[in-house]
């Protein structure tokens, strides 16, 4: 991956008329891709290309919009009739990108760190708006690139601004942001987005930027934004290009079974055409053939097994296309697309300490994956599992992990039944889930593991900081991305 150092990547405006992704030097650019782009949710096309940047994990259960008709982007305003201000020239497709640009002069009064926060809190205030007219001008400017885009692009535009949102909230941790933007390269593979989708995006996201954030643009913002751009495009092809020697972009996966839990939550295994490997915890995005170039992310509901079959719980939520189709339609033989693994929610099997584990409704897909992880170290460590639902018809997996118990004596399961102590089944607790987890403990040598709704995820946090536990041995997935989702 490349270090995010080197060239100022100065527009045209910034830096006297070079135009952007100038390469550093002519032999590097011989050797480099050209940049692609910051948020592309492309058609997967070739197998092996080259990617974008996948803006962070959407989470499962999705929320989409209901109608699906002529693309969103048409409401967006005419950016043809009203161009955008300070314009920067369009790089040539397939110009090579500066070698490994700094993100920021982290010193002085005006660090990029400080012009591009204080533009992207400028920008916020308009995001919806922003966003609608960045795809806009992308499509009107390159109409070739629409059809790698969702027929509907509500979703897409929350996940390019949360993608910035979540790149700036980084930019000044070298390590955090290459690791979230190594991924997000890598997860662009899937899409077929090319190196030269870079420049196109960069211009309309600069024009969409200057007109929307215009107190804050001028010269200096431009080019700290060029500046950070640059690097961003450079990290994403770097991973995206080391992913490529050893991974295919998407995996086929056909449903080899699919069995309906309650009306609304199915359990799919599937076989993925090529080895699959993850580990426990993680999750994958995942297409399905209904609705093409809607990706949504699931964790996976097992460890890795030796018969390589994968197994996702989906819950169809309303609204929701993905985990509708999957959920309602899908049936064994149906093809799944997948991308790659994603996602750091695993076990350190170095350490002994316990495990504290909260999953409330699907969310118990990864935490069954977790406990099967350990049981697979054969060194055994306490587990504890508080699994909540809202009814206790909602423990839908409740017998499954009740039968790991039995087999496991490290591993306790204790059901939390939130709809009060009525409908809660004879052996299940009544509650919040993070109140029953109160009930109980010492918990300050157990490392937490959450998994399940925004909401879950925030007050569970709290308690187990309340309880003792430090935030660094805290993992769950991130809750932007849970938000951004809309569940
Ligand atoms: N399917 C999958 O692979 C995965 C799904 N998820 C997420 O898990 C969620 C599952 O949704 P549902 O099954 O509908 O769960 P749900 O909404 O029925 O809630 C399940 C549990 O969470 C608790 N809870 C909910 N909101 C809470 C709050 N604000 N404070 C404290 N506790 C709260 C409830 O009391 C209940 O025990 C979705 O958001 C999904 O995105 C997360 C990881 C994996």
């Amino acid at each position: 991956m490349t270090t995010m150092s080197g060239s100022d990547g100065a527009s045209a405006a910034g830096n006297g008329g070079r135009g952007w992704f100038t390469p550093a030097s002519d032999a590097e650019a011989a050797e480099r891709p050209a940049p692609g782009a910051l948020d592309a949710t492309p058609t997967p096309q070739g197998r092996t290309g080259t990617a974008a940047a996948e803006p962070g994990p959407e989470r499962r259960a999705e929320a989409e919009p209901q109608a699906e008709a002529a693309p969103r982007a048409e409401a967006a305003p005419d950016p043809a009739a009203s161009p955008a201000p300070a314009a920067s020239p369009v790089p040539a497709a397939g110009s090579a990108p500066a070698a490994g640009p700094a993100p920021a002069p982290a010193t002085g009064p005006l660090a990029d760190s400080e012009l591009i926060r204080t533009s992207m809190d400028e920008l916020e205030r308009s995001a919806d708006a922003a966003t609608a007219y960045f795809y806009a001008l992308l499509f009107v400017q390159y109409p070739h690139l629409r059809e790698m885009f969702p027929a509907a692009m509500d979703n897409q535009r929350d996940r390019l601004f949360r993608a910035l949102l979540t790149a700036v909230r980084l930019y000044d941790d070298g390590k955090l942001l290459g690791d979230y933007l190594a991924n997000l390269g890598r997860g662009h593979r899937k899409y077929g987005t090319l190196p030269t989708h870079y420049p196109a995006v960069g211009e309309c996201l600069m024009a969409a930027i200057a007109r929307y954030a215009p107190n804050s643009w001028g010269p200096r913002t431009e080019a700290a934004w060029v500046r950070a751009y640059t690097a961003i495009s450079q990290t994403m092809i770097d991973a995206a290009a080391e992913d490529e020697r050893r991974a295919p972009a998407w995996w086929d996966a056909e449903i080899v079974s699919h069995e309906l839990r309650t009306p609304e939550i199915a359990v799919l295994t599937v076989r993925p055409d090529q080895p699959y490997p993850f580990r426990a915890g993680q999750y994958t995005s995942l297409e399905t053939p209904w609705w093409p170039r809607v990706w949504r992310h699931y964790s996976f509901a097992s460890a890795p097994r030796p018969d390589g079959l994968l197994t996702f719980h989906v819950k169809s939520v309303p609204a929701g296309w993905v985990s509708t189709a999957l959920v309602q339609r899908a049936r064994p033989g149906d093809v799944l697309r997948l991308g790659p693994p994603a996602g750091s929610m695993v076990v350190d099997h170095r350490a002994d300490s316990g495990l504290l584990c909260l999953g409330g409704g699907t969310g118990i897909a990864p935490i069954k994956a977790l406990v099967e992880d350990v049981a697979g170290q054969g060194r055994p460590r306490p587990v504890e599992v508080f699994y909540g639902a809202r009814t206790s018809h909602d423990l839908y997996d409740l017998e499954t992990m009740l039968r790991l118990k039995e087999r496991h004596r490290w591993l306790s399961v204790r059901p939390v039944v939130a709809a009060g102590a009525a409908q809660a089944a004879a052996e299940a607790l009544a509650g919040e889930l993070p109140d029953a987890v109160r009930r109980y403990g010492p918990w300050s040598a157990y490392d937490g593991y959450l998994s399940g709704p925004p909401g879950m995820i925030r007050t569970g946090v709290e308690t187990l900081v309340g309880l003792g536990i430090p935030t660094h041995r805290i993992r769950h997935d991130s809750l932007d991305e849970l938000v951004a989702q809309g569940v």
